[in-house]
């Protein structure tokens, strides 16, 4: 059975559909990116997977949550529980050290100090930022500040990793720095990844690409097993 499921998923803001008849499935362990234009539908895929935000239409399951039949409270435990979520900006707060960022989805959970500053110094480990867990965010790169931001979304440890154009504010030596540690945590880990992204070159580390245009799902590619890889870059291009 697949990790994620939507079908015949809409979603309207007012009288606008910004998704349209989506249909998608995506199995536990994948990577995967979804590309389109801007104001294509991208955010809203995710924040709708990510609990974030409801369907207005149609059926999606994240492992065992029908997310389009939660009440509130079911929806904010899944959200807690299940998903970490990565954006192009990296919301840090400015007046804590960088371990203390990261600790803080731990506190919403009631996680003791001593139990909290272990989980932190190991999910900065993971992402190489052990070293400069008592620097201010203000005394980080950008690609560093992001790697912190990535430290608090897997602190949880959770199953589902929604990332939204994680490396779009990212010089090309960060953004391939980022994407390498996305790919230990699907490897290694086995965390189901969905990324969005305008870097076609990207998608190289993904196993399957949506393309979205106008709210809807266009096509989906196996990025693993194309045989021309350029060939699929120039068509995603398109
Ligand atoms: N809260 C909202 N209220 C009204 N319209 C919205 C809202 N959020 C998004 N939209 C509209 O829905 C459409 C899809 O937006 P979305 O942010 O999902 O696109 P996107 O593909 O992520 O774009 P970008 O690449 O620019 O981030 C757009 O037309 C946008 O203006």
């Amino acid at each position: 059975m697949a990790f994620i499921e939507c079908r015949d998923v809409w979603k309207y803001y007012g009288d606008y559909p910004a998704l349209r008849e989506v249909d998608l499935t995506i199995n536990e362990g994948e990577f995967h990116c979804v590309i389109g234009p801007s104001g294509s539908g991208k955010t809203t895929l995710l924040s709708l997977i990510g609990g974030l935000d409801r369907v207005s239409k149609g059926y999606l399951r994240v492992g065992s949550y029908e997310l389009h039949n939660l009440g509130d409270s079911e929806l904010d435990e899944y959200r807690n529980k299940y998903v970490g979520f990565v954006f192009q900006l990296f919301y840090l707060i400015p007046r804590m050290n960088v371990v203390e960022n990261v600790e803080l989805p731990l506190i919403a959970r009631g996680v003791g100090l001593r139990e909290r500053r272990k989980l932190a110094l190991e999910a900065l480990e993971a992402v190489g930022m052990r070293d400069k867990a008592y620097r201010k965010p203000s005394q980080l790169s950008g690609g560093e500040q992001q790697r912190v931001a990535i430290a608090r979304a897997i602190v949880t440890r959770p199953r589902l990793l929604l990332a939204d154009e994680p490396t779009g504010n990212l010089d090309s030596k960060s953004a391939v720095n980022v994407m390498e540690i996305f790919r230990r945590l699907n490897h290694e880990l086995g965390m189901t990844i969905i990324m969005v992204t305008h870097n076609l070159e990207l998608i190289r580390y993904c196993h399957r690409v949506s393309r979205i245009s106008d709210g809807r799902i266009t096509r989906t590619y196996s990025v693993s097993e194309a045989k021309n890889y350029d060939e699929l870059i120039r068509e995603l291009a398109e």
